[in-house]
């Protein structure tokens, strides 16, 4: 039995007073972590007030990226090593935003990942097609193609203990959610790459989020997917009363 996961993806949003005053809200309020891990992916600049704000409680704080070095010259940029220190849980990777904006690749992606197990950090990677890529039939190899790559040379361990996050690009902030139906076969899809990469117990353990436009009114339908075992949510985790919401969905 997959524990579920829900992630709020803050993005880049909120200010540090309003981040620290919603950590203090919920943190009481979130449900113990023995059926339902709980979190929160917030910009780098509050980690170190979050993580210090929620210790000791069930939310547990994400990080929205990470660079695949511990050190150097590398302006700009957050080591694994730095999110260890402030007690980060999650690193989300490979969002779409980034692959997008930024130009990340799927071998970028699997070496932030490697390197975030090196010092304990749990990777939510995503995957999840365009628009176009769904529309001209391809979706298949995409989702086939990035979590294969992404996951490439981690160890069955490692598989069962991260998290993958499938985010079709075209229902991200859009209001446009996939239908259950869709996300639950996008999710199996998902998992039958991990289990042709890396074996069935990996992919019988591989947590598997669905992201887009998810919110309280909708996330019990994906909650009740045989394959969905949790949510990367944006713009519904910014507020506490909906991120509570969410959680008690569940
Ligand atoms: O990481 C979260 C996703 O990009 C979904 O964002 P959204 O819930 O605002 O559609």
């Amino acid at each position: 039995m997959r524990k579920p996961i829900i992630a709020g993806n803050w993005k880049m949003n909120l200010t540090l007073k309003d981040a620290v005053a919603f950590v203090e809200e919920v943190k009481g309020a979130v449900p113990a972590s023995t059926t339902v891990d709980a979190a929160v992916c917030a910009p780098a600049v509050f980690l170190a007030h979050l993580t210090e704000a929620a210790a000791g409680t069930d939310l547990k704080i994400g990080a929205q990226n990470m660079y695949d070095k511990e050190s150097g010259a590398f302006t700009g940029e957050i080591s694994p090593l730095m999110l260890k220190e402030l007690d980060v849980t999650y690193v989300i990777l490979g969002h779409s935003e980034r692959r997008e904006y930024f130009g990340e690749t799927d071998a970028f992606i699997n070496s932030k990942a490697k390197k975030a197990f090196e010092h304990g950090l749990v990777p939510i990677v995503c995957v999840g097609e365009t628009l176009e890529e769904r529309e001209g039939g391809k979706f298949e190899d995409v989702i086939r193609e990035q979590t294969a790559n992404s996951l490439k040379g981690l160890t069955v361990d490692q598989v069962k203990n991260l998290v993958v996050a499938y985010e079709p690009v075209w229902a991200i902030g859009t209001g446009k959610s996939a239908t259950e139906q869709d996300a639950q076969d996008s999710c199996k899809f998902v998992r039958d790459v991990v289990a042709a990469e890396f074996g069935a117990e990996a992919a019988e353990a591989v947590r598997i989020q669905y992201g887009g436009s998810v919110k309280p009114e909708n996330i019990k339908e994906y909650m009740a997917q045989p394959d969905i075992d949790g949510a990367l949510v944006g713009g519904a985790s910014l507020e506490t009363g909906s991120f509570l919401k969410l959680l008690e969905a569940i």
